[in-house]
């Protein structure tokens, strides 16, 4: 596979490294206009970094675009002439729309939106992924690829926000979460260290539980509810301060903002 990163920044740099560690190409080209994040990688075998996206495009067949959605328009404008009916044309942008990238580059095209999240860079995304009627013919291939880097779910183009905000910003409001509960260990009496220990592999192992006995949350928490014990009295303290519904609150104006920037 002959694969092209065009922006390489948070996002496209932990695509890369993900791709790189474990070996998912056969040329691949890693292009920005700052090359600073993919520095490391200048001398790894069969690794271009290069400024000039046009070098990447004709070099490559799967093209993955991971630009901020103010660049990715005048980015593509540039590359159009040179993207082929062959080439496989993904784009990491949040609220950049499939039709907006047929208007530049043809509705023949085969294109593919791609959801992935910064735990890519350690084989660990929840990717969703999205096609034209094209590109539905290569989002095995697409798929195929991302389940390498993590697990991948194909959904409608309509439901992408929605993914965008619960697996990519759900990245940063996890680690809050993990913060915070680092936060009130320090306040019990452990170690800094310490305490993000027994945070992460708490929450790891949270995780774990529900991704490995299938079960709902509500029946784990279940068992760990002692009658009169301090766990509910824990939750209950929490929900009164309205937790749940701060992190309903929280996604939903997450997925507004989205919805302005697919508009802009
Ligand atoms: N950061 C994240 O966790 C996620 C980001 N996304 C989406 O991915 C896209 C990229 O996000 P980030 O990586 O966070 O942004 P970023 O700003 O870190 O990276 C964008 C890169 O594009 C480069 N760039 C700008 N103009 C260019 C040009 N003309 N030619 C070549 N490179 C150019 C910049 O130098 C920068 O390195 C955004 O559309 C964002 O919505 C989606 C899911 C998760
Ligand atoms: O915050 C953002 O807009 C982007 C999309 C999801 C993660 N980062």
């Amino acid at each position: 596979m002959k694969i092209a990163i065009i922006g390489t920044g948070n996002l496209g740099s932990s695509i890369a490294k993900g791709i790189i560690n474990h070996k998912l190409f056969t040329s691949l080209y890693l292009s920005d206009k700052n090359t600073a994040a993919v520095k490391d990688f200048v001398n790894e075998d069969y690794v271009t970094v290069t400024s000039d996206n046009i070098e990447a495009v004709k070099a490559s067949d799967i093209l993955i675009f991971a630009l901020q959605p103010r660049h990715i328009e005048k980015v593509l404008e540039s590359v159009s002439s040179h993207i082929t009916n062959d080439h496989v044309v993904m784009s990491v942008a949040a609220g950049f729309e499939i039709s907006k990238i047929e208007s530049i580059i043809g509705s023949d095209k085969n294109i593919i939106r791609v959801m992935p999240n910064t735990a890519i860079s350690i084989r660990k995304s929840m990717t969703c992924l999205a096609a034209n009627d094209k590109g539905n013919g290569k989002i095995e291939l697409a798929q195929k690829i991302f389940n390498q880097l993590g697990t991948t779910l194909i959904i409608p183009e309509e439901l992408i926000q929605a993914a965008t905000v619960i697996c990519a910003s759900g990245i940063a409001f996890w680690m809050r979460l993990v913060r915070a509960t680092t936060q009130g260990a320090i306040q019990l009496g452990f170690e800094a260290e310490q305490a993000h220990q027994l945070a992460t592999q708490t929450c790891y192992g949270a995780a774990s539980l529900l991704i490995e006995s299938g079960r709902h949350p509500e029946q784990e928490i279940d068992r760990v509810t002692t009658p009169s014990g301090c766990t509910i009295e824990g939750l209950n303290a929490m929900e009164h301060q309205g937790l749940s519904s701060a992190l309903i609150q929280g996604i939903v104006a997450s997925f507004e903002k989205i919805n302005q920037i697919k508009k802009s």
